[in-house]
């Protein structure tokens, strides 16, 4: 049975990441479906006000603790949901942020086995700043906070500068690479630097 491709976009917030996978919705010679972990925590979120609207916590509890609780199966969840697609036949683009290691592992060794084209989705820290500004709906930082995290790796499948090619470009040249047959070898040989858990 053949298993559905998994477009790793890496790329921090802001990049274009979201951009380049609309287009690839859009077009059809090749259906994806788009994973996104914002939907996730939007699942989350909405269970929590419409189920528990009138929750009233007791204690007061820290970042650090909600993320070790709710962050981290959340983030599974979202990863396994991808895994299952693919398992399904169905290619999936994930559109989301993964700027540790822990992170990165987990997906390898979840989608190990799986067709995983690994794509660089590069974009300069000014350029970034920029869009940030520009959009005024992300924190200002937020691509920088991420950069160094992201941006760890020697060698994609396929690499595109979105400060050089449209949206459409990127996607188009994805969909060159999908067509073109070759092997997706260089996710599962990738490591990232140990930058923090
Ligand atoms: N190839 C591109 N050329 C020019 N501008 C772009 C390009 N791709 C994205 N942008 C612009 O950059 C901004 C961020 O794009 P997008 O939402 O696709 O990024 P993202 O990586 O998905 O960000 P986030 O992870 O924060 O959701 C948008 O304003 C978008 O119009």
């Amino acid at each position: 049975m053949q298993k559905g491709i998994i477009v790793f976009l890496n790329g921090t917030s802001s990049s274009g990441k979201s951009s380049i996978a609309k287009k690839l919705l859009k077009q059809t010679a090749m259906k994806f479906q788009h994973v996104s972990v914002d939907d996730f925590f939007q699942g989350f979120n909405d269970f929590v006000d419409h189920k528990f609207p009138n929750l009233e916590p007791a204690n007061e509890v820290d970042q650090n603790t909600v993320a070790q609780i709710i962050f981290d199966p959340i983030i599974s969840m979202c990863y396994s949901t991808i895994k299952l697609f693919s398992e399904m036949g169905v290619n999936v683009i994930m559109d989301t942020v993964v700027d540790n290691e822990k992170w990165f592992k987990t997906c390898q060794e979840l989608f190990s086995g799986h067709p995983t084209l690994f794509v660089g989705v590069i974009c300069s820290k000014e350029e970034l700043a920029r869009r940030e500004q520009a959009r005024g709906d992300r924190a200002i930082g937020l691509a920088n906070a991420q950069f160094d995290g992201v941006y760890t790796f020697e060698k994609y499948d396929v690499e595109v500068n979105t400060e050089e090619l449209s949206p459409e470009a990127c996607a188009e040249k994805i969909l060159k690479f999908i067509r073109s047959g070759e092997t997706y070898s260089t996710f599962e040989q990738s490591s990232k630097k140990s930058l923090g858990v």
